[in-house]
């Protein structure tokens, strides 16, 4: 998998070299490229950003570096097997059926935009050429979209084939289809008392049906608390 950041700050991805990403790069399971939209400009200020038409508030990214950096990252034919990621306030929930998806993908561009956002016309110049998601991470607001590729990018290689160590500790995860969409159970380790705090004792009895019971109880439990979204009729009906 090849993975491109386009950024005016593209040292926020310095840090992929580290920890798992680190080893996936070195596994060269995943390549990893970031790049200055600034280098695909040509003025001294290197600008990249003008008013918006129409008036309004703030500043938006002019289209014609983005243009110029699709051209050499990424081609100037259509491809549709290459993924373009724009991280927005105003995209579709990003969520582990995208991170799934995106997962078997060889090569993803992430475009992070600043200011108010990108001139919408590269938008719609990237869905004429590619595979375009146009992403939100949650409802609230961030100063640019690099934070939201960090966490895509997470989400997405830990679920790429030979990268995460038990493949097993994935198909238990929240969220993942295989646990009904409910929250996780909480977790317990040694020692089995910790400032007068104990361990259940469901956990420390040996007994796999009543611990497999425990545990989805408490994932019924958090999730009806927490979740009520994740829980529909049927769902409900089930527990
Ligand atoms: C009326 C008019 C003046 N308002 C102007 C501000 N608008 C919202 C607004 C707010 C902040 C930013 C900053 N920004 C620039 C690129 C960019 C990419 C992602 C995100 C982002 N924020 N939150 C998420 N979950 C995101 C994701 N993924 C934020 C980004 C861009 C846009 C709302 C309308």
């Amino acid at each position: 998998m090849r993975l491109d950041y386009l950024s005016i700050f593209p040292g926020y991805f310095d840090v992929l070299g580290i920890s798992l990403l680190g080893k996936a790069a070195v596994n060269g399971l995943v390549d990893v490229y970031a790049h200055d939209l600034r280098d695909w400009t040509h003025d001294r200020h290197r600008t990249v950003d003008d008013t918006p038409c129409g008036g309004g508030a703030g500043m938006v990214m002019k289209p014609d570096p983005w243009g110029e950096a699709f051209d050499e990252i990424i081609g100037t034919e259509p491809d549709p097997s290459v993924h373009v990621v724009f991280p927005s306030p105003s995209g579709e929930p990003f969520t582990q059926s995208v991170a799934h998806d995106l997962s078997s993908v060889e090569r993803i561009v992430f475009c992070c935009g600043r200011y108010e956002g990108i001139d919408h016309r590269v938008i719609d110049y990237a869905r004429s050429m590619w595979t375009v998601h146009e992403v939100s991470l949650g409802d609230y607001v961030l100063n640019g979209g690099e934070v939201a590729a960090l966490a895509i990018t997470e989400a997405v290689v830990r679920l790429v084939p030979g990268f995460m160590g038990n493949p097993q500790s994935l198909a238990e995860e929240s969220f993942s289809a295989g646990q009904d969409g409910l929250l996780e159970y909480p977790l317990f380790t040694r020692p089995v008392s910790w400032r007068g705090l104990d361990v259940p004792e469901v956990l420390m009895s040996g007994h796999h049906g009543r611990i497999a019971k425990w545990r989805r109880d408490e994932s019924i439990r958090l999730t009806r608390e927490r979740r009520p979204d994740l829980t529909d009729s049927d769902v409900s009906a089930r527990h």
